[in-house]
Parts: C-alpha cells; structure tokens; sequence
C-alpha cells in the first residue's frame, strides 16, 4: 500500500489534518503551531473533555477508517453534549502502526465528514508511530457562565430521562465484530452514536443534572447517584430498549455501553416542559425518580418490586 506522498510526519500532517475542516469563528490559530490559540466569547464558560479509543478495545482494527474516525469523534463530542456546551474544536492526538496513504485518506475524509456535522473545528493535535492504533480527541466549547449541567445536582423528587432508545450499540458489539466493514441496522449506531448537542443545550434551563451514557445505564447513573449524594430508582418497564423487557438481551441492553444518549434529571414540577421536548426529540422517555439516599446508589423497580441488580452492571477497563 502506498505511503503519504512527500515522506514522513509533517507530509501527513499537512496532507491530511491541515485542511478542510470547519473554521470555528472563535480560532485565532489551528494546526500549525505549538499550540492553537482560541478566543472564548464574553460571559462563557470553556468546557473540555479528552477520550482515547483503542483499537480492538474500542472498535475493531479492521474497520474501515472513515467509521473509526467518525465513532472516535462522536464518542467525543457526546461529553459536551452532556454537559449542555456549544462545541467549538478538538484536539487529535494518533498513534499509527503505519502510514498508509489510503488508510489515512479514508480516516481523514470520515474526521471531516463528522467535523462539519459536529460543528468542530481540528485546533491540532499530535501524530506518533506506534504498536497499535490509538485515537485521543480533546474536544472543546462553551457554555453562558455557570450554565452548563454537571452530574452533581440532581434532587430528591426529580424524575429521571433518558433521550432515547437504550442498547443499540451494545446489540450491535456482536454483529460489529463479526463483520466490522457492515453498516446497515444496529452497527450504524455503534458507528455513529447519536450526538445529543441540541438537547444538552435545551436541558441548560430544565435539568438538574445530566451525563452521557457510555459505559452502561445502571453504571452510568451511579456516577450520578453519587455526585449527587442521591438514590436513582428507575422503573425497569419504563426504560426503551431496542431488546423488549422479555428478551434475554434487556440486561446487555441496560448493561452494555456504547449507547451516547444522555441520562438527565428534572424536577417533578416542571414535568410538562420535559414532555414538550418530544416535539422536537421524539425519542426521550421518563424512567424513573430521584429519592433520598438509603444505601444504594441505583434500585432497579418493576411494578413497584425491586428487582436485583446483576454484578455486571457496566462496562470498565480494569
Ligand atoms: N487519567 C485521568 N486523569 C485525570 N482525570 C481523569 C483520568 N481519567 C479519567 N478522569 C476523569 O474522571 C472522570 C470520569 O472519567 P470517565 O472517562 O469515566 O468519563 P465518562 O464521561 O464517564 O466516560 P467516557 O470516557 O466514556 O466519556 C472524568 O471527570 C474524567 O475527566
Ligand atoms: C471492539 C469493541 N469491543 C468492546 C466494546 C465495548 N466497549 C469498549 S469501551 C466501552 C465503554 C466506553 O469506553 P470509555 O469508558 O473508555 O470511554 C465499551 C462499552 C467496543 N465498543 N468495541
Ligand atoms: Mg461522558
């Protein structure tokens, strides 16, 4: 296979990061330099994040490139989605096993395919060789000061949402790695998970706390519970998954990751502007309520009876 024309590091940098991107109003300086320069508009607040995905932990390393990038930065952008901020650019840092011209064209073409999509401009970045593909992106935006939702204020009385259907992309894992060049179905969620950007932005005035969902329902909203001091109950025939409540898939379903919807908390009170947003995102459901802590972080309720809670309740790297 060929080689990025001229040779080495910078050739590829400037062959395939150095343009076509979005231009975000906000950058004084992208790729290029030993570091961007960006302008943050009066009154916000700066929200960042960083995600690293691996291949064959985090997608196969067959794939075709232009899924990985797309996956890797959607993967991304849904931590500031979560947190109700305007995504302005990112930061790649890759680590290749080698240079493959089209390899990397075809990378290049699905980063800026989802760039544009996502609304976020390449700042720059960092390019390494190394024994296997590892994909790091910082992303970057804003949100009015004091805004943005965090996983901290969720109150005893709130209900608990999701917005949208739960399990797609841990449904997908199976077929995914059977076939990682498919995208049709269930892989075209593991592939392109949903970035809820419009409803992090919407719940900034109605939510009490959010997050995205990347390592499982159940683990997720103990991340929640936590921060929040907290018990979330969530009603087990409430929550939509893609397997039905009588499938033997629910619990990867609840369990499996992979999904990037986002799992939020609004007062009781203000219910019916949460049953509003259908209008615009069809998808969001009620599933559960926010009570006082009593030993659990997370109970899990069909028709008003626990039900246990399986050992595996989330996806973790160690
Ligand atoms: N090596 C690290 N150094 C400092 N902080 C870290 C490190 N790894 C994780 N964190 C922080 O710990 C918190 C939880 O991290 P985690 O990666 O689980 O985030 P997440 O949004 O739940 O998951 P995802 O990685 O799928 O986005 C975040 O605030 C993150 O910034
Ligand atoms: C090939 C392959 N095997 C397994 C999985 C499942 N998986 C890996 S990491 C993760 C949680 C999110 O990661 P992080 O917490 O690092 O952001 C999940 C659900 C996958 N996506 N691809
Ligand atoms: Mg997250």
């Amino acid at each position: 296979m060929s080689k990025a024309t001229g040779s080495g590091e910078f050739a590829l940098i400037r062959e395939f990061f150095a343009s076509g991107f979005p231009r975000n109003k906000h950058t004084r300086l992208g790729v290029g330099d030993d570091a961007s320069i960006v302008m943050p508009p009066a009154g916000c607040d700066l929200l960042q994040s960083i995600d690293t995905q691996v291949a064959d932990v985090h997608f196969p390393a067959t794939a075709p490139a232009h899924l990985i990038a797309q996956r890797a930065l959607r993967c991304a952008a849904s931590d500031l989605a979560a947190m109700g901020a305007e995504p302005q650019g990112f930061h790649l840092a890759l680590t290749l096993p080698n240079a493959e011209y089209e390899w990397l064209a075809d990378f290049a073409s699905g980063l800026r395919d989802a760039a544009h999509e996502l609304d976020l401009d390449l700042l720059g970045g960092d390019t390494t060789s190394g024994p296997c593909l590892v994909i790091s992106i910082q992303v970057q935006g804003w949100a009015p000061a004091g805004s943005a939702l965090t996983r901290a204020s969720a109150q005893i009385g709130d209900d608990i949402w999701v917005s949208d259907t739960i399990g797609r992309g841990a449904l997908a894992l199976p077929q995914v790695l059977e076939n990682p060049a498919q995208f049709s179905g269930l892989a075209r969620h593991y592939y392109f998970p949903q970035v809820q950007t419009p409803l992090g932005i919407q719940l900034r005035d109605l939510a009490t706390s959010c997050m995205d969902i990347s390592d499982g329902l159940l683990q997720d909203a103990g991340h929640i519970a936590r921060a929040s001091g907290v018990t979330l109950e969530l009603n087990a025939t409430a929550i939509p998954t893609i397997a039905e409540r009588t499938d033997s898939r629910w619990l990867q379903c609840i369990t499996g990751g992979d999904d990037y919807q986002l799992l939020f908390t609004v007062p009781a009170a203000r219910r019916k502007e949460a049953e509003a947003l259908r209008d615009e995102f069809s998808g969001i459901a009620r599933i559960g309520k926010v009570i006082a802590h009593n030993g659990e972080d997370v109970l899990l309720q069909e028709e008003g009876r626990p039900l246990e809670l399986p050992q595996h309740n989330g996806y973790q790297h160690f």
